[in-house]
């Protein structure tokens, strides 16, 4: 989890600020988007499934029982062969976990071969003479940009696609000019009503999403310096603890609190304290190097960092770092012994044992920066964790 800059927007922040009229968002954050969308879609899209199933298995009764034999020994194929195994695809592709976040794919064929194959039962009628009622190209464009919707533009592009395919058929084998030009009319108003609804209702799935997002993030991290905050800590925590147990990796904590920072405050005005404590957040961070390293805000003055597979390196070293980034901000501090600001380190490390064994290499890394303050501050101490008998730190 990276560290946000306090004081500019998240990207979820500035594309909403900035607006997406095209629904679509830059590529790493559309690709997000994606994701989150399939997963959230899955209930919907098996409902759309299963709906249109049922609804062309009944067609079918329909076909046969009303309409020639030559018409239905065209249609009824039509439904079963092409309608009915896309729509079973994609349900069957919601079930799958490795679909689950890519249903778009499967969302498209369904659409697409319900939306041609359509198109394709009404040629046939016009060309047997036997037209057929054309509610059913109007029900099947409402339902793919409201209800199954495979994206605004893949849904557009399916309903266009199945428009000229109608277009095309009018053209050919309609006998009946005056029924031909209403039919075509009525799709293409059909097209309007229903781009203009799914539109409104990507762009607000999409606004969902950047929102959501957005909150989730600054419920996260700590609104003054940016970094991860104490909840956000505790998940890492023990996510990698989970991780380094099951890989026997060394986790080592620092604790990292600012000396003298009530006369800091007192000093030089809480606001300074404000500027102070985003300076020091930056330069703790900058020793979170690796991916599953972790700076955070623990609270007040006080931070904390995670490192991760920590095996051989000298623990104290860890600390030194910290202590010498925030040193080499020398920011001035009057009314501290050093005359600049300086923070004390608390460091302890382990091998990941059992659950619980987290909590103690806090106690540890606690107990050290309470003998870091105690011998003066502006010093780090290194504290042996319960479980750290085996450990191969140092
Ligand atoms: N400006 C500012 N001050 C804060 C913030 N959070 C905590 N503080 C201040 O940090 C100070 C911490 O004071 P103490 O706990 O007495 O610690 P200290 O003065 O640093 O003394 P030692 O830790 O013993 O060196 C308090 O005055 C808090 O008001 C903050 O977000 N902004």
């Amino acid at each position: 989890m990276s560290r946000l800059p306090p004081t500019s927007a998240s990207v979820y922040q500035r594309t909403l600020e900035r607006g997406f009229p095209v629904l679509r968002f830059e590529p790493v954050l559309e690709v997000e988007y994606q994701r989150f969308h399939s997963r959230a879609q899955l209930q919907r899209v098996r409902w759309a499934g299963w709906l249109g199933f049922v609804i062309f298995a009944a067609f079918i009764g329909l076909d046969v029982a009303t309409l020639p034999a030559d018409v239905h020994r065209w249609t009824v194929p039509i439904r079963v062969l092409l309608i009915m195994p896309a729509l079973l695809l994609a349900v069957v592709a919601s079930h799958s976990r490795g679909w689950r976040t890519r249903m778009r794919l499967p969302i498209f064929i369904a659409a697409l071969s319900t939306g041609l194959g359509t198109a394709a039962v009404i040629a046939v009628g016009l060309q047997r003479g036997h037209p057929l009622p054309y509610e059913g190209i109007l029900l099947v464009a409402m339902a793919i940009y409201l209800l199954a919707s495979p994206g605004w533009w893949g849904a557009l592009a399916i309903n266009l696609l199945t428009l000229a395919a109608v277009l095309g058929a009018e053209l050919a084998w309609q006998a009946d000019a005056q029924a031909g030009l209403y039919q075509v009319v009525f799709l293409l108003a059909a097209n309007v009503v229903g781009a203009s609804g799914g539109y409104f209702l990507e762009h607000g799935a999409r606004s969902v999403f950047l929102v959501q997002r957005m909150l989730d993030e600054r419920a996260r991290h700590d609104g003054l310096t940016g970094l991860p905050n104490r909840g956000a800590l505790d998940e890492h925590l023990a996510r990698i603890w989970r991780q380094a147990v099951r890989e026997r990796a060394v986790v080592a904590l620092a604790m990292v609190d600012v000396d003298h920072f009530k006369r800091y405050n007192d000093r030089y005005g809480h606001a300074e304290g404000d500027a102070a404590l985003q300076a020091v957040g930056a330069a703790v961070a900058t020793q979170a190097r690796r991916p599953l390293d972790l700076a955070a805000r623990y609270g007040g003055e006080e931070f904390m960092l995670v490192w991760y597979r920590a095996a051989g390196v000298d623990p104290a070293e860890l600390g030194e770092g910290v202590r010498e980034a925030v040193e080499a901000l020398a920011l001035p501090h009057a009314d501290s012994p050093r005359g600049h600001l300086t923070v004390s380190v608390g460091v302890a490390a382990a091998h990941a044992g059992p659950q619980g064994a987290v909590q103690a290499l806090m106690e540890a890394a606690d107990a050290a920066l309470y003998a870091a303050k105690q011998q003066g501050r502006d010093r780090v101490a290194v504290q042996a964790a319960p479980s750290a008998a085996a450990c191969t730190v140092g």
